[in-house]
């Protein structure tokens, strides 16, 4: 039988450590917010959701966009249950919206490797997106991969290289609804 029951999960949750409240993720939305409207207020852009990671993020930024947008989404996932990210996107759904000549902005909940977004942003260009963007809630300080996105256009907070869960990010498919942000204990990086 699997090991990851929900009260392993509440073990898991008990071990862990916070590393960003919900306060300071509230501000570093403000702050996100406020830059995406001074650069695109006059851009009409299509604002497209990472699933699953990005949907808490995408949600709390563009609540906070008070100009004309669309909203969008994609699943493109690398990590499954696992800690390190597949060379490959496993790509669950792609994008409804036409991008072509379009200002697209990807939100994700975090920039690690780096990946995800730079394969997600090449397939917008691909598809003629005028100009695109990336904006994260947490950018690892973690070495990035090769072809990896290096710096996301507009980023939260700056995190130190752990596993982390809470505010989309999950841990084997649990607790990306814990409110703010927290880091695994080792003893439980199975
Ligand atoms: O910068 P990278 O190393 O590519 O990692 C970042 C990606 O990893 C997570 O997604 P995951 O593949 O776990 O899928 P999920 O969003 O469904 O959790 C996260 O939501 C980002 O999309
Ligand atoms: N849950 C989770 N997913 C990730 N994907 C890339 N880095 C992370 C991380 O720290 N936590």
């Amino acid at each position: 039988m699997s090991k990851i029951t929900p009260t392993f999960i509440k073990e898991v949750f008990d071990a862990s450590r916070v590393i960003v409240p919900q306060q300071t993720l509230e501000a570093s939305f403000e702050k996100v917010a406020t830059e995406i409207t001074q650069n695109h207020i006059k851009d009409n852009p299509i604002a497209v959701c990472v699933m699953n990671g990005g949907l808490f993020i995408t949600s709390e930024i563009v609540k906070r966009l008070r100009f004309p947008l669309q909203v969008d989404y994609i699943h493109a996932s690398r990590y499954g249950n696992e800690y390190t990210g597949a060379n490959m996107l496993n790509w669950v759904k792609t994008p409804n919206i036409n991008p072509q000549g379009r200002t697209v902005i990807l939100f994700d909940d975090i920039l690690d490797g780096g990946l995800t977004l730079a394969e997600v942003k090449r397939y917008y260009e691909d598809r003629g997106a005028l100009n695109v963007l990336t904006a994260v809630m947490l950018d690892k300080k973690a070495p990035r991969d090769k072809g990896g996105l290096i710096k996301a256009d507009y980023a939260g907070l700056e995190v130190e290289n752990e596993f982390l869960f809470g505010f989309g990010l999950d841990y084997h498919g649990y607790m990306r609804n814990v409110p703010e942000i927290r880091a695994v204990d080792t003893k439980h990086m199975i």
